[in-house]
């Protein structure tokens, strides 16, 4: 018989508390007011301190002249062509609409933001999807500028870019990147919005900066939630979890079930091999009881997932409503979103997949309203809107009305 003690009761479950430190806030901060007052020379002593490299500007190259193997270089074409797919199908559904009527027309219609900037962090491994899932959107949106900045010049990354659509790289990484897509560094002017994830400081400092630059989703340790029956592949789960758990320390899977023979099944395999014990012990796998399919449903609303599998064919994808990403099924492993399969990877963590979106062609738009009021609607509207102002006592609102009725 497993031991059932690293089995938990859902209804008492909440997700770890990862909020970022105040004093982290304060180190970032103090390394922005150097740049802010530093320039270009305060960009470069950063970088010499923190990277030991003098940043700069690296031509690209059409994809195809890097040298990566064949098998990679296909499927790195064959990745992109699939999430720009996506991306024209989300551009096809944001028509312009207006409607005309007595008094004029009203309407509102989309308009990319100018300049981007994707931050694709270093590390251990060159992060390719990243550079895809930041750089394909923009382009379909129709920014004009995308600027990608990385510590990393591994050939992958550059062909990556390349193939993306950067139209500049810059060698340069963590909070001095950021600050440089902010405020423009050397030839570089700055971008209105930084998108991509990265490290402590690179999160921080997109928090930091963001009265100059939109940002994209705060972007914290990964998490999967997998709602599962008893009838679910358990090879199959296992894998899914022990691969979200790679990401980061921080990183979390999720396993929640009614059916309790099932989970000790899933926990006995875990407690069987070293690695995927010590996740269990480190609560970056967690497996959960629920009373049945309602609780189930019910902690997922509540939990709100950064990638939700859904493995129980017991429950109608409807009744979930709050993920980053919806995975249907368990042929639909998370890694096939994290790489290949369309809809992008970048999504909200911590439980903000309630009232925000992941990254997609929207999140490069800006929505612009506008109206042209005729002479029946400028007399119309003055008697609807010359009250509100005299009740607000804006007496020059009301004569802008009054002076046209
Ligand atoms: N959520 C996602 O989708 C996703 C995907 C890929 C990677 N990531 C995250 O990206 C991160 C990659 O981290 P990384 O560190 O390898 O690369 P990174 O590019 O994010 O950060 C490296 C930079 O951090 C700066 N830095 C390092 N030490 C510093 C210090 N003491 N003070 C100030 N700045 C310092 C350096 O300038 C360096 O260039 C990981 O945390 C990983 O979880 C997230
Ligand atoms: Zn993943």
């Amino acid at each position: 018989m497993a031991d059932k003690s690293y089995i938990e009761c859902a209804s008492n479950w909440k997700r770890p508390n990862l909020t970022q430190s105040p004093e982290l806030f304060q180190q970032v901060a103090k390394l922005l007011k150097e740049i802010e007052t530093g320039g270009d020379l305060a960009i470069d002593n950063l970088s010499k301190r923190f990277d030991g490299f003098q940043p700069r500007k690296i031509e690209l190259r059409p994809y195809r002249d890097y040298e990566l193997e064949p098998q990679l270089l296909n499927s790195i074409e064959q990745a992109a062509q699939r999430i720009e797919a996506f991306c024209q199908l989300q551009k096809g559904s944001l028509q312009p609409q207006q409607i005309e009527e007595a008094s004029g027309v009203f309407g509102f219609q989309y308009s990319p933001i100018e300049a981007i900037g994707a931050y694709i962090p270093g590390g251990r491994f060159p992060l390719i999807s990243t550079a895809l899932m930041t750089l394909i959107p923009a382009r379909v949106a129709g920014c004009q500028r995308r600027v990608a900045c990385s510590p990393s010049v591994h050939p992958a990354i550059l062909a990556a870019a390349s193939l993306a659509g950067a139209t500049e790289f810059w060698q340069i990484g963590g909070a001095q990147a950021v600050a440089a897509m902010a405020y423009g560094y050397q030839t570089m002017l700055p971008v209105q919005m930084v998108v991509g994830p990265g490290n402590q400081y690179v999160n921080v400092a997109k928090q930091l900066l963001q009265s100059r630059i939109k940002i994209d989703v705060a972007a914290g340790p990964s998490e999967l939630l997998i709602l599962a029956d008893s009838n679910a592949n358990q090879e199959w789960l296992i894998a899914d979890m022990a691969a979200q758990a790679e990401h980061d320390p921080q990183a979390q899977s999720v396993l929640v079930s009614d059916d309790i023979a099932f989970l000790q099944s899933i926990g006995q395999q875990l407690t069987a091999n070293d690695e995927l014990n010590n996740l269990l012990k480190g609560e970056q796998i967690v497996l959960l009881q629920a009373n049945d399919c309602e609780a189930m449903i019910r902690f997922s609303n509540r939990y709100a997932p950064e990638h939700l599998l859904l493995a129980d064919e017991r429950i109608a994808s409807q009744s979930l409503k709050h993920y980053g990403s919806l995975f249907i099924g368990q042929n639909s492993a998370v890694a096939f979103g994290d790489y290949c399969a369309g809809p992008n990877h970048t999504l909200p963590t911590m439980g903000s997949a309630n009232r925000s979106s992941g990254l997609c062609v929207q999140s490069f738009m800006n929505i612009q309203s506008y109206q042209q009021i005729n002479d029946q609607g400028r007399i119309q509207l003055a008697e609807i809107g010359r009250p509100l102002a005299e009740a607000e006592q804006l007496v020059w609102h009301e004569r802008s009305m009054q002076v046209r009725s």
